[in-house]
């Protein structure tokens, strides 16, 4: 029952809601009990030949007020008790995100996607019946099971309650095996068929692949095999699902065997009237949902802890890079310094950026280019923050980067990456994603400086125009120029392209390149590419290599030298339209 003390934090914040379900709860166990005393009451006064139509007519209007109670009451239980269990889930969920959202990429890579989604619904939606139908099950237990028992002794007889819960544990014991077994297979299931369902996904999307290589008979025989387990693990539940009533209705039957034999005999005796015998056979019926509910209370409370230990442990994860105390709050400007001695990736062996130097002024363009592996991205991810932990400084304006609130830091910045990402949205919402009060107008110019606006009037849909799996299919460089559009719309201190002209033909790379000159004449630009028209402009280009620095200088100096770079750069002029390299 840790869970519920794990959860205190909640309840309390709640305690309104819980004591006003319970109260409910309470009041319902208590009518409930009501019912078969009238209807026993009838029963005997009908036996002894003593009722009368004033009587009758009251116990009836009586059950009708009691009923009404019980409707009412169940409402309230419900809206208190499930209202606050939802308003937990939606309250961790929530934090969930935010905490998601605050961690390194670092963190994603140790967690899969899958896991933290299994989190944000699995894990969460056990924590959830804890607080709603664990709740529930405990207060019913307790409560209904508590009082029909003492109406059952008091109304009726001690003995025969006796012998006929005899039965009982039983039904408990089983309700708690069978439910774990029903929850295990059940899992099983639906973790097969969620599964089969990435699976599917999969096989769809690479369709063109499979069928290029000749595979569907594979990829056929690999979905059957597939769909098999599937069938399998929900055959595996069945026998549970299908032997769990059977067993609830033995027990019950066993319990009225024993009622009635013992029942019939103490009428016989006088020690119980037959009014008494009808209202125990509904106590009994009263009874089962409590003892069942404390079956199922055990296995709801062990998965409820299970999971929240679970979440917990991921809320422990603090973010690799986080707000120094007092951190700046103001947007950095001004010059970059960047001096890093040594860094490296957790698993890395040797340094990734080895003593890099350099300094950017706000007006110039910087351009970095080096073979695949050199380091670019990564000076990038520092720049950016996505690690705080290596030796050495990087200053930007008048302070290193570290000692600036992130939020405020990242103002500075409009980014393309690499592997840019365009969400399931409209066109225009993609490119205002970083500004969402941007104006109709702005968008459009920010579409104009990318080169992609005429693209986009193109659409039926123009600038409304959807985009992801159910909207339009957009091109590789259409793609990238949205991205550009959506970091150009901020108007950034620091614009960042990270191979992001790599998908559009020399004549747009060229256009985008004009716009950039012109909008950007004050404020700082970096450019890593591996065509060198999109840097041959840059006011100081440095080369990397295996993390080092290995040239640096404007084009022309370093296309006349005789090291890497224009070793290169002669090669993509032959292959005229710049071929990109990748030695
Ligand atoms: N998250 C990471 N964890 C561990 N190693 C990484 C990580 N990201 C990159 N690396 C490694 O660091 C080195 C530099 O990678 P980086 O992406 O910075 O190179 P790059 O010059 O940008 O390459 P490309 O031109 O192909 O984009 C590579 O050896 C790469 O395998």
């Amino acid at each position: 029952m840790k869970i519920f003390i794990k959860l205190s934090w909640f309840m309390k914040q709640e305690k309104a809601s819980y004591i006003w379900g319970i109260l409910s709860l309470a009041v319902i166990a208590v009518l409930n009990l009501i019912p078969p005393m009238i209807t026993a009451t009838i029963i005997d006064e009908m036996t002894n030949g003593t009722l009368t139509v004033q009587t009758l007519l009251l116990l009836v209007v009586g059950l009708f007020i009691n009923a009404a109670i019980i409707f009412a009451m169940r409402y309230v239980w419900r809206i208190c008790i499930f209202g606050a269990s939802f308003r937990l889930e939606r309250l961790l969920r929530l934090r969930l995100f935010e905490h998601f959202a605050k961690m390194s990429p670092s963190f994603f890579k140790e967690n899969r996607v899958g896991d933290l989604m299994a989190h944000a619904t699995n894990d969460l939606k056990s924590v959830q019946r804890v607080a709603g139908i664990g709740v529930l099950q405990g207060a019913d237990a307790l409560i209904s099971g508590l009082s029909t028992l003492v109406a059952m002794i008091f109304f009726v007889d001690l003995k025969l309650t006796l012998i006929t819960l005899i039965p009982m544990p039983f039904m408990i014991i089983g309700a708690q095996m069978l439910s774990k077994k029903l929850h295990t297979t059940f899992h099983k299931a639906q973790d097969a068929f969620s599964n089969l369902n990435n699976r599917t996904l999969e096989s769809i999307n690479g369709i063109k692949v499979t069928k290029t290589f000749g595979q569907e008979k594979e990829e056929v025989a690999s979905f059957k095999e597939e769909t098999q387990d599937v069938y399998k693990k929900n055959m595996a539940y069945v026998p549970w699902d299908a032997g769990f009533d059977p067993l609830i209705e033995i027990i019950v039957v066993i319990c009225y065997i024993l009622l009635f034999i013992t029942g019939a005999t103490m009428i016989e005796n006088h020690q119980v009237s037959v009014g008494q015998l009808t209202a125990m056979v509904s106590y009994m019926n009263l009874l089962i949902w409590p003892m069942l509910a404390l079956g199922f209370l055990y296995n709801n409370v062990e998965r409820g802890n299970v999971s929240y230990d679970r979440i917990q442990k991921l809320f422990d994860v603090t973010p690799e890079v986080r707000n120094v105390k007092n951190a700046i709050q103001q947007v950095p400007t001004g010059d970059i310094t960047f001096d890093v001695q040594d860094f490296r990736y957790e698993d890395s062996t040797s340094p990734v950026i080895d003593h890099v130097q350099f300094s950017v002024k706000p007006k110039e363009t910087l351009g970095i280019v080096g073979k695949t592996g050199a380091g670019k991205t990564t000076l990038i991810k520092l720049l950016l923050r996505e690690s705080d932990s290596f030796k050495g400084s990087i200053y930007f304006g008048d302070y290193e980067t570290y000692r600036y609130d992130l939020g405020m830091y990242h103002q500075a910045f409009g980014y393309v990456p690499q592997d840019q990402f365009l969400f399931s949205m409209s066109i225009a919402d993609n490119i205002r994603f970083g500004k969402s009060d941007a104006t109709m107008e702005e968008v459009k110019q920010a579409a104009k400086l990318a080169s992609v606006h005429e693209d986009i009037e193109g659409f039926a849909e123009g600038y409304e125009t959807m985009v992801g799996e159910r909207g339009v299919s957009l091109s590789g460089g259409q793609k990238q120029r949205i991205a550009i559009a959506r970091a150009l719309l901020l108007d950034p201190e620091v614009l960042i392209l990270d191979d992001s002209l790599s998908a559009v033909d020399a004549k747009t790379e060229e256009r985008i390149l004009a716009s950039l000159k012109e909008v950007r004449n004050n404020k700082t630009t970096i450019i890593v590419a591996h065509r060198f028209s999109a840097i041959k402009h840059a006011n100081q280009i440095i080369v990397m290599d295996q993390g080092k620095i290995t040239e640096r200088g404007i084009h022309d100096q370093l296309a006349a030298g005789n090291g890497w770079y224009a070793e290169i750069y002669k090669l993509q002029e032959t292959y005229q339209g710049g071929t990109s390299y990748e030695s």
